[in-house]
């Protein structure tokens, strides 16, 4: 058994540059050998062509028989069970993974497919979700695609294209995307020229990471899109089992709507932080380092959801 291939899944609606900042970390990246699964809809696969050109030792597969999202899904768990009985019988190797969606993909499903299927899970360890977002359209894009405001709740980096192209306009834009995800690092590129000491730091699906999210200080919503989130902070433990029930009542009651969620716990006689994360209804926690003496133990807790009421949370976590 070898140890989990990072896997990041970019995403990012159509023309928002997926393609183009993949070439780049493909032609720039000295230290990993990648793999790529590309996924188009319904046409020839040039990007992938274009791939391959520049990287002849690169394991590229392209889904062409619908969106990996959905109809295609089967043809993802079967191209993923043949790269692992590849790896395993040294047929290939690489040491990174990354799967760039197409641009109607909701990741959702996708993430899913890595948290809940066994050998998927064994072999692959989910790095990140990569959300591209193309700052010239994307506006219009929220308003009438509404997978574009999911791409950016499951992001844990947020990377706006085509700033080039509005110079210094985008600033309330940036803001917009912190109000709708507080986790994710938002960062502008241009032309994909993305630092590649980036993708190292990702780990939005690691449990001992420690939650540093930004606080949310946003009057107003200006684009009026459905995706929000916000961080809910506390200094008083909480008790076990109250706090399970609460969150059993949250995922039931919010189902259709939470994106991701994540939280760092203090947790009333025990010595060590909850960590907690989960996307959609699949959550796993466990405890973490024990509280040190010279830090004042602390809950942080972020939701990312369509339209999540935020008062009612913080009611209902202030309340226990
Ligand atoms: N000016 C400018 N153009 C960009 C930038 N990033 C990408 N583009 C261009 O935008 C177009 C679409 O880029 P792609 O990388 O193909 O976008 P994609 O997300 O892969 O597109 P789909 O495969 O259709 O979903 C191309 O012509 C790129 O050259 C940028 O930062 N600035």
């Amino acid at each position: 058994m070898i140890s989990p291939i990072p896997v990041f899944i970019i995403t990012g609606f159509l023309g928002a540059g997926k393609t183009t900042l993949l070439n780049h970390i493909l032609y720039h990246q000295t230290t990993h050998k990648i793999a790529v699964i590309e996924n188009e809809l319904g046409n020839t696969a040039l990007d992938s062509i274009v791939l391959s050109q520049e990287n002849q030792s690169l394991h590229i597969k392209t889904l062409q028989n619908g969106c990996i999202c959905c109809s295609s899904h089967a043809e993802l768990e079967m191209t993923l069970l043949e790269l692992i009985n590849q790896l395993s019988t040294h047929q290939t190797e690489f040491s990174r993974l990354m799967i760039e969606c197409t641009g109607m993909a909701d990741p959702g499903s996708i993430i899913k497919k890595f948290l809940t299927h066994d050998l998927i899970s064994n072999y692959f360890q989910l790095q990140g979700v990569i959300t591209l977002v193309d700052a010239v359209n994307a506006p219009y894009q929220f308003q009438h695609f509404h997978v574009t405001q999911a791409q950016i709740g499951y992001a844990d980096l947020i990377l706006v294209s085509k700033t080039d192209l509005i110079q210094n306009r985008y600033q309330d834009f940036i803001k917009q995307l912190a109000y709708m995800n507080s986790r994710a690092k938002i960062h502008s590129i241009i032309n994909g020229r993305l630092d590649l000491t980036l993708l190292d730091q990702l780990n939005g699906f690691s449990l001992s990471s420690q939650p540093n999210f930004k606080c949310q200080e946003l009057p107003s919503n200006p684009l009026d899109t459905q995706v929000n989130s916000f961080v809910i902070r506390r200094s008083e433990p909480f008790e076990l089992q109250t706090l399970s029930l609460l969150f059993d009542k949250i995922l039931i009651n919010f189902k259709d709507q939470l994106l991701r969620y994540k939280a760092i716990l203090y947790i009333k006689d025990i010595p060590e932080r909850l960590l907690l994360q989960g996307i959609q209804q699949i959550h796993n926690s466990e405890f973490g380092s024990p509280w040190t003496g010279s830090e004042a133990p602390f809950s942080e807790l972020v939701f990312i959801g369509i339209a999540l009421p935020e008062q009612e949370f913080r009611k209902a976590f202030n309340d226990l």
